[in-house]
């Protein structure tokens, strides 16, 4: 469960004072799969980043899984990311000179007592999961965009956490390959129960998942249920 309460994010620079989120007040049940939509600029991804505490509020509560985050130092914010969080990006954020497995290893490394060993054999089944299990010794740029997709999901799901944030995470690929990434995250939510929280432009791929929230100006505005969805869960 993440519980947002009274979010506000202002970014302030010398010059000019964007309030980029206001009233912000969201909870996200375990399981489920939410979809953010809104125009450029209206705060979708700051929310992400503050959900996934990459980012701190201005003001207003965060909880993530009934730990409520009160001015954590980094080092604490990154267990706590490490641990429960999975990340997907639009432009994937994969290690350019690292192999495809290295890649999905990587936040197994930042985990104690897992042996690489482990971490290889780990790294396998979740690559085994998104399909690419033929490409471990590949490198990210001898990838097709959907491929570099999937290991970035591999990576994001290694840790097993509970919940995965993804931004945009089909706006760069075609709509055949778009397809392809979401029918993962979509089996990842339904078989292995991952809360997820997708940010798209993309009406499709929203309407595919449970819920959908859009914002406007750095404020929600509407909150429905996709019932089509439902009955098929
Ligand atoms: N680091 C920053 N410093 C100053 N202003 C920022 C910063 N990051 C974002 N903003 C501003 O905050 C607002 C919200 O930005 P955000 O990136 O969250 O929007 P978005 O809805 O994700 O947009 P897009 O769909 O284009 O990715 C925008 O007006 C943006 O200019």
């Amino acid at each position: 469960m993440i519980i947002l309460s009274n979010i506000e994010k202002v970014y302030q620079t010398k010059t000019i004072e964007t309030v980029a989120l206001q009233q912000v007040n969201l909870a996200v049940p375990k399981g489920e799969f939410l979809s953010i939509m809104g125009p450029s600029g209206c705060g979708k991804s700051t929310l992400l980043n503050i959900m996934g505490l990459l980012d701190e509020p201005s003001s207003g509560t965060v909880s993530i899984g009934g730990q409520e985050i009160r001015s954590y130092k980094d080092k604490e914010l990154a267990h706590i990311r490490n641990e429960k969080i999975g990340f997907v990006f639009q432009s994937y954020h994969l290690v350019n000179d690292l192999s495809v497995l290295d890649n999905v290893e990587l936040p197994l490394l930042y985990r104690s007592g897992v042996s690489a060993s482990e971490r290889s054999k780990r790294a396998k089944i979740a690559l085994e999961k998104v399909g690419l299990s033929a490409r471990t010794k590949h490198f990210p740029n001898q990838l097709s965009g959907g491929q570099r997709q999937r290991v970035a999901i591999a990576r994001a799901l290694i840790g097993q956490p509970e919940i995965i944030l993804a931004d945009e995470p089909t706006g760069n690929l075609d709509s055949v390959m778009g397809e392809e990434i979401m029918n993962i995250l979509l089996d990842l939510n339904r078989h292995d129960g991952t809360t997820i929280v997708m940010v798209t432009h993309d009406e499709n791929m929203a309407k595919k998942t449970e819920r959908l929230i859009r914002f406007f100006d750095g404020q929600q505005v509407s909150d429905a249920k996709v019932y089509a969805n439902l009955q098929q869960v």
